[in-house]
């Protein structure tokens, strides 16, 4: 069997380091840091559009990664551009900005797109978890995980523990589909 090799390519570590966790021994991942540009649109537009841009950079096969955290009661925003809204207004703003609404509801979605190099059309891989927003509790070392709650858990996600998040997570969900495309792939061979 040939052996699994991907690129990830990111400007994130955290995300690098739950990507390492969840895939374990499965694939042999390396990783490349660079700070992709992110045209604005749909997640999917967005993903595609990164994933191209990296697998011309580095001109071979590439994975990139792209999360969203959506609001219901916004209809879906802040979405793709959360990095910039909870840059501009912490944890606690992102709570007040649903101040007005009964509906706390929210969703995390990642999605993973794989190049097999430059020119090729990227293969989209989506996992969502729902979940509500609610007042920042537990570490604050990754993004908006001490704002999102995910249903069934009294936990919000900087509260669980990696070994829970990293099984019920957007980003597990999305790597779940990856891993049996990879593994359909290889059996090709
Ligand atoms: O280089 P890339 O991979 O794009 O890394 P990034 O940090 O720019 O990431 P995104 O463009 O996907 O923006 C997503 C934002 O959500 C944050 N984020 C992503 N996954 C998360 C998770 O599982 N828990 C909490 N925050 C997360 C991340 O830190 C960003 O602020
Ligand atoms: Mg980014």
């Amino acid at each position: 069997m040939a052996s699994r090799k991907l690129v990830f390519v990111t400007g994130n570590k955290k995300k690098l380091e739950e990507v390492q966790a969840i895939l374990g021994t499965f694939v042999e991942l390396t990783s490349h840091s660079l700070d992709l540009p992110e045209i604005q649109g749909t997640p999917d537009e967005i993903s595609a559009n990164k994933c191209k841009s990296a697998a011309i950079e580095l001109n071979k096969p590439v994975i990139t990664e792209d999360t969203c955290l959506c609001f219901n009661a916004l209809k879906g925003l802040p979405g793709p551009y959360i990095k910039w809204f909870l840059g501009k207004l912490g944890h606690d703003g992102l709570n007040r900005m649903l101040a007005g609404f009964e509906d706390k509801s929210a969703y995390a979605l990642c999605t993973f797109a794989y190049s097999t190099g430059p020119g090729s059309e990227p293969i989209l891989f989506e996992g969502r978890t729902e979940g509500k927003i609610v007042p920042p509790r537990g570490p604050t070392d990754f993004g908006w995980d001490p704002i999102f709650q995910p249903d069934g858990f009294e936990e919000t996600y900087a509260e669980m523990a990696k070994s829970v998040k990293n099984t019920i997570s957007h980003r597990y969900k999305a790597l779940d589909k990856l891993k049996t495309f990879l593994r359909e792939k290889n059996d090709d061979k």
